[in-house]
């Protein structure tokens, strides 16, 4: 199978966990989501480098914490938002090696992505998508609500999905996404519909939920064992 390397912005400071310090740090029985991140991501056995965007603070522990677990990564400092963490990142991966030519885009904080869905993302590349994204179909009603609250519309969420990591890309794609974007994005597909180029979707899987409240973290140590 073709290979890729992937990128992990893992320099977020995980505000809606709480106190904790930075989010890829925090353990699940034991297990920091930074390292079960990188973890499932080689264990796909189609990633032949991860590049992960740390805090700038906390660059020493990551390095630290992935030599210890044996989860071989270069580690880079991140920027103040996940958009200028992928862009360093991806400036890293591309200086380090120059014949690559899948790139995924796979959050630290989705810990817990299962490896079959990496591979699914990697073959949609390979097999000629110039962009794509995991994503699931919306179980909720969705409303727009106003300023005070009160709802003002229903939106028909038939054509809805909700949209995981990893994304993946031609490098590039990304290459030139990354070359245009101007400010923030929620995520890297979204520039690259911002350039005019078509993002494909695969199936999602719900454990790649993404690590983002007390409550999500609660669940995953519910769920998921003591081995990354
Ligand atoms: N400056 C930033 C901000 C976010 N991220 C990463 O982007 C991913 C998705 O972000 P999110 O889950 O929203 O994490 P945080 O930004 O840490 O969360 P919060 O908004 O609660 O602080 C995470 O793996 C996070 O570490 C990053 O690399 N650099
Ligand atoms: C990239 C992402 O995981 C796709 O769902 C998500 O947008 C990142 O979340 P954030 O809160 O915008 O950092």
């Amino acid at each position: 199978m073709t290979s890729a390397v992937a990128l992990v912005p893992a320099a977020g400071r995980g505000e809606r966990l709480g106190d904790k310090g930075p989010k890829a740090l925090v353990p699940v029985h034991g297990v920091p989501l930074v390292v079960r991140a990188v973890r499932g991501l080689l264990s796909a056995g189609c990633v032949r480098r991860v590049v992960v965007a740390a805090p700038a603070t906390a660059l020493d522990t990551m390095r630290t914490v992935l030599a210890d677990a044996g989860a071989d990564a270069l580690v880079v400092p991140g920027g103040a938002d996940r958009t200028e963490s992928v862009r360093l990142a991806l400036d890293a991966a591309l200086g380090e090696s120059r014949d690559v030519e899948i790139v995924l885009v796979h959050d630290a904080a989705r810990a817990f992505t299962p490896p079959e869905l990496v591979r699914a993302v990697v073959a949609e590349v390979a097999g000629g998508s110039p962009a794509v994204v995991p994503v699931l179909p919306v179980a909720d009603t969705v409303k727009r609500v106003d300023a005070d609250g009160v709802v003002t519309g229903t939106v028909d969420r038939a054509d809805l999905r909700a949209v995981q990591t990893p994304q993946g890309f031609q490098v590039d794609v990304l290459r030139r996404c990354y070359a245009a974007a101007a400010g923030q994005a929620t995520d890297d597909a979204g520039l690259a519909e911002r350039i005019g180029v078509p993002v494909s979707t695969v199936p999602g899987h719900p454990a790649a939920m993404k690590i983002t409240t007390p409550f999500d973290l609660h669940v995953a140590e519910a769920l998921f064992g003591v081995r990354a």
